[in-house]
């Protein structure tokens, strides 16, 4: 388990405590396409750093601007401005020696289908000039690590999704990466397949492997990252840990409720509500978010916050009292949901 780590040593950090990737004003604009019309800038100037041994996510909607982050880190896109070092290098000149210290688990997974499995992490450890008994030897480790040993010698094609996902997982740590980037790891699974795949990372995360990731799901943010940025058009709207983000920007509580799709009993039901924004009264409402098919109502007692809503003479076809979560702090920061 130890060799799926991190790999031990490295080597071109400049101090042991400086950050494995900084950006500064990092921007990635895109030139316009053939037909013509304006530049489009995808990431507009982000600060970050990414230390070692944590979890760092980026959370955001689609075309937030995360990908394109990512493909930057990678070193397969170039940044077009601001400052970005990553293991103390700049990905400007030496792409070739930080991608050899990096694994990466992209969007789409690249695999070779026709190829065994055992063949596709060959074929990487070859690219990175592993030698083959150590290979050999690596890819046992790390077909079992992703639990996919029985099937070393059948063809990828007829793999399931999230076994896939999990070989493309055991090949981004062939090289014993120093950081490991996944691009939205879990998106398309099936819920079961989702939680292997966190069950994976989280073991690579007790081991202390550096991760870094991108997802739109507020669930997988809360469980895997140890801080996270929130993203959105391209720009960092928070950063802190899950827990601080939501104690800073939303209530312990929500209430959500709905009613029946057209009375009009939704609309009668806001005009209500507000009345009760900040009572100070227990139940007393922080604030209001309207969604199309629901209110949120924002309390640190939502059950209080429940009954106060029945004492003004409102009545909902269904109530649910839940936990603030990540999508509350993106909500009240962009005014959207994460999934459309
Ligand atoms: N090669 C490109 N040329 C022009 N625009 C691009 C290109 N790649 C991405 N974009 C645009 O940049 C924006 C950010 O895309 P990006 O893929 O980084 O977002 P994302 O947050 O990763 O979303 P998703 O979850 O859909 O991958 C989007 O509006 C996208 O259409």
């Amino acid at each position: 388990m130890a060799r799926i780590s991190a790999s031990p040593s490295p080597v071109a950090v400049s101090a042991p405590d400086a950050p494995l990737i900084k950006a500064v004003g990092l921007r990635k604009v895109f030139p316009p396409s053939k037909r013509g019309g304006e530049p489009f800038t995808a990431v507009d100037g982000i600060d970050f750093e990414l230390h070692r041994g944590e979890v760092f996510g980026f959370l955001g909607p689609n075309g937030a601007g995360k990908s394109s982050t990512m493909r930057m880190i990678g070193c397969v896109s170039p940044i077009s401005g601001g400052e970005l070092t990553i293991l103390g290098m700049d990905p400007r000149v030496d792409s070739s020696r930080i991608k050899a210290r990096l694994g990466v688990v992209p969007q789409e997974d690249s695999l070779d289908l026709e190829l065994r499995v055992r063949e596709n992490l060959l074929i990487y450890g070859r690219y990175f000039g592993l030698k083959r008994a150590e290979i050999a030897e690596r890819t046992t480790e790390l077909l079992e690590f992703v639990q996919l040993a029985d099937r070393a010698e059948s063809t990828v094609e007829p793999l399931s999704g999230g076994m896939k996902r999990r070989l493309t997982i055991a090949r981004s740590l062939i090289n014993s990466p120093e950081i490991l980037i996944l691009d939205e790891p879990t998106t398309g699974l099936d819920p079961q397949a989702r939680h292997v795949v966190w069950d994976r990372l989280f073991r690579l995360k007790q081991a202390g492997t550096t991760l870094v990731l991108t997802t739109h799901y507020m669930d997988e943010a809360e469980q895997l990252c140890d801080r996270l940025v929130v993203m959105d058009h391209g720009r960092i709207a928070a950063e802190g840990s899950p827990r601080s983000l939501i104690e800073r920007f939303s209530t312990r509580e929500v209430l959500e409720i709905r009613f029946e799709p057209g009375s009009g009993a939704h609309e009668a039901a806001i005009a209500k509500a507000e009345g009760l924004i900040g009572t100070g009264e227990r139940g007393s409402i922080d604030r209001l978010e309207e969604l199309p098919d629901r209110i949120l109502v924002y309390s640190d007692d939502g059950e209080a916050a429940l009954a106060a809503v029945h004492g003004s003479g409102i009545t909902p076809l269904a109530s649910l009292v839940r936990r603030s979560s990540l999508e509350d702090v993106f909500l009240h920061l962009t005014g959207r949901t994460l999934v459309d």
